[in-house]
């Protein structure tokens, strides 16, 4: 293959996230029929939404929801709002929820769902009619025992509280477990704001424990400053690490001697922007060649790939991000024996706490802030070290050993079924 071809598909997370399937599956002792199953998912709705604009035009948005495969039970996954949206991308975002729905055993299969547009360029109204356009488009396949959204990047509890809201008029009654990442008050759960960035931080412990690495006094960089960075922002500096550098979309900003985070938490915008207020900023790229001890990619997909992998100081690599190291760089950072916790695993605390909303729901009665906090450090405690354990038993790296544990529930419910 020409040197472009392959760095295309390098950066192609669809293609990316197939080879590791293909691997994992084939370990597993599955025929062929199984990745020929998984490989897609099992339905793709691309839906044109007109919206009515502040100024009186009209603009059509593009809309996509994805459902990877639902032999487990209802698929689940957030919603993005970025102009980079594709529908390759959220097919692997919905391949990438069936896997941490596996990984955590939880009773779901995975979807993801993207709009095409910027919402940093747009009115408070013109999201609301988005917002509601996108589930009237939708309405048909997903619901509260279909398909069950959540935030992402760039949607929040205020979007979903609108998405809740148009779903519950169209069915005639109120349905909260339609959508997670809600409003307390509209039925949300305790702890889910910030509950990635409480998976994030979890894995980083153990991940600093096999390391032998100190968290009081660790060098930290995170890339982005949204829901994921920002948290765990905080969470790492109340932890006694030294967090030395964050970013956003425009830059980034470094301090050898530790950045002053609750004053940086209090001047970012609601999009997790916060650079554009210092002149002394540096790219996102120096960012991840920062001296660390640990690099958290907390914004978007490719950011570490085959071109910088071999300049990245941390010796520890957790993702937040959904698919922020290409396959390439996953094999130099392994061959570097820097630790690398994949995504699948790293940001599965987001919908582990969704699941758990969506239960209380259900059965109407909600739990404290402590309650659900000790039942996500049990989960990810324990999807951690089976996946820390499976890599040592396989001798594979630790993104293998989680697309195994996170494709094996999913490829069995597929079986019992008489799919393949
Ligand atoms: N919010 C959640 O519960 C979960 C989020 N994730 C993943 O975490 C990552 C971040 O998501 P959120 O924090 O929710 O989003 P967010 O919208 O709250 O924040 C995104 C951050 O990334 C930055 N960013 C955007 N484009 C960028 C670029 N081109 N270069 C550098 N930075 C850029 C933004 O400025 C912002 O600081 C995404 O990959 C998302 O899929 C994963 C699991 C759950
Ligand atoms: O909370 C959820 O249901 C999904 C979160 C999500 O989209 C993700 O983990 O990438």
């Amino acid at each position: 293959m020409a040197e472009k071809e392959q760095q295309a598909e390098q950066l192609d997370v669809l293609a990316s996230t197939q080879s590791v399937i293909k691997i994992a599956l084939d370990k597993l002792g599955y025929p062929e029929e199984m990745y020929e199953l998984m490989k897609e998912p099992i339905r793709m709705l691309t839906v044109r939404i007109p919206v009515r604009m502040d100024d009186g035009s009209t603009r059509i948005f593009t809309g996509y929801r994805a459902q990877h495969n639902d032999a487990v039970g209802p698929t689940k996954g957030g919603v993005r709002f970025h102009p980079n949206v594709s529908e390759k991308e959220v097919k692997a975002l919905s391949i990438w929820m069936s896997l941490k729905a596996g990984i955590v055993d939880l009773p779901y299969g995975g979807g993801k769902g993207g709009i095409i547009c910027d919402p940093r360029e747009m009115s408070f109204r013109e999201l609301e009619r988005v917002s509601r356009g996108y589930v009237r488009a939708i309405s048909q396949i997903v619901g509260p025992t279909k398909d069950i959204p959540a935030p992402d990047v760039f949607t929040n509890s205020q979007i979903m509280a609108w998405m809740l809201d148009e779903y519950s008029r169209i069915r005639e009654f109120d349905s909260p477990g339609f959508i997670t990442g809600k409003p307390l008050v509209l039925g949300g759960s305790h702890g889910r704001e910030s509950a990635t960035a409480k998976g994030v931080t979890m894995c980083i412990r153990e991940a600093a424990k096999k390391k032998g690495i100190d968290i009081d006094g660790a060098r930290v960089v995170i890339q982005g400053f949204g829901n994921a960075g920002s948290f765990l922002a905080k969470f790492m500096h109340d932890a006694g690490a030294k967090v030395i550098g964050i970013s956003d979309a425009y830059g980034a900003l470094h301090d050898p001697e530790g950045l002053d985070i609750d004053y940086l938490l209090d001047r970012r915008d609601s999009f997790g922007t916060v650079t554009k207020l210092f002149r002394d900023t540096i790219s996102n790229q120096e960012l991840l060649e920062l001296d660390c001890d640990i690099l958290v990619p907390a914004a978007i997909e490719n950011q570490i790939t085959e071109k910088n992998a071999h300049d990245i100081k941390a010796s520890i690599v957790v993702e937040a991000a959904n698919g922020p190291t290409t396959m390439e760089a996953t094999r130099i950072l392994n061959e570097r024996d820097v630790l690398l916790v994949p995504d699948v695993l790293a940001s599965a605390g987001g919908v582990t706490v969704s699941y758990f909303e969506w239960v209380q729901n259900n059965q109407g009665y909600y739990w404290t802030e402590e309650e659900v906090e000790g039942k996500l450090e049990a989960v990810m405690v324990d999807a951690f070290e089976n996946i820390y354990k499976l890599a040592k038993t396989r001798r594979v790296d630790m993104r293998l050993a989680a697309y195994m544990i996170g494709v094996r529930k999913m490829a069995e419910a597929s079986r019992f079924r008489g799919w393949v």
